[in-house]
């Protein structure tokens, strides 16, 4: 089966995980965009969505899905979005779309984290797909001398702007031997916003495409 096909279907099967009445946090991405597409069918019984990304508002907001303030809100029980790459301690790599700040905070904010993914995405160890590093833009020079001071190959994502007006370093080759530990040394460079690891606010549940169906696997500590 292709992988667009999987993305598909476990985008609409994440349906069955939302209480009527509750506000959604949305990811990003192509898995979040068949989501989204399923979610409009029970759009009248949900309360609204947040939203990680401007292309997922704009998705939201041309079904008629209401897209409401993270200030604005008191809780966001429930925050679903797909993964670049996903180990089995429910650890992360995001940030292929360059969402991937605004996606770690409401995935932080969320009581729940459902991540979706096509089996393709499971990996013994992240690092295969490059670390993405939302950057502000003056630090360019310096987070690039830091990171091959770490041992990988940065390079900057060319004519791309995230949501918050920074740009992105793509780390290649690193050797992810801790993702916690780098986690929190890249994230506290000066200039840094956010690197694309996503190991303090694991998934709670993953919901993995495969060719025979769609596996849940709940995260037990
Ligand atoms: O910034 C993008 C997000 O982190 C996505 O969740 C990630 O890139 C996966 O995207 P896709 O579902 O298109 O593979």
């Amino acid at each position: 089966m292709k992988q667009e096909k999987l993305k598909k279907i476990v985008g609409h099967a994440v349906i069955k995980y939302i209480k009527y009445g509750t506000i959604i946090g949305i990811g990003s991405g192509s898995t979040v965009s068949y989501f989204i597409d399923a979610l409009s069918t029970i759009k009248n019984k949900i309360k609204g969505t947040v939203s990680s990304s401007e292309e997922s508002t704009i998705k939201l907001k041309k079904l008629n899905i209401p897209v409401l303030d993270l200030n604005k809100i008191n809780t966001l029980s429930l925050y679903i979005d797909g993964a670049d790459e996903i180990n089995m301690n429910m650890q992360m790599i995001k940030g292929g779309g360059g969402a991937l700040t605004r996606e770690k905070i409401l995935a932080t904010v969320a009581k729940k984290f459902i991540c979706i993914v096509d089996f393709s995405k499971i990996v013994k160890k992240l690092g295969t797909f490059p670390l993405p590093i939302e950057i502000i833009p003056m630090a360019k020079n310096y987070i690039i001398k830091e990171m091959k001071n770490l041992g990988g190959q940065p390079i900057c994502r060319k004519n791309f702007i995230t949501d918050n007006g920074n740009i992105i370093i793509d780390v290649h080759n690193l050797n992810i031997i801790n993702p916690v530990f780098l986690e929190n040394l890249i994230n506290s460079l000066p200039g840094v916003v956010t690197a694309g690891l996503f190991t303090k606010r694991r998934a709670d549940i993953v919901l993995i495409s495969t060719k025979n169906g769609v596996k849940n696997i709940s995260f037990k500590s």
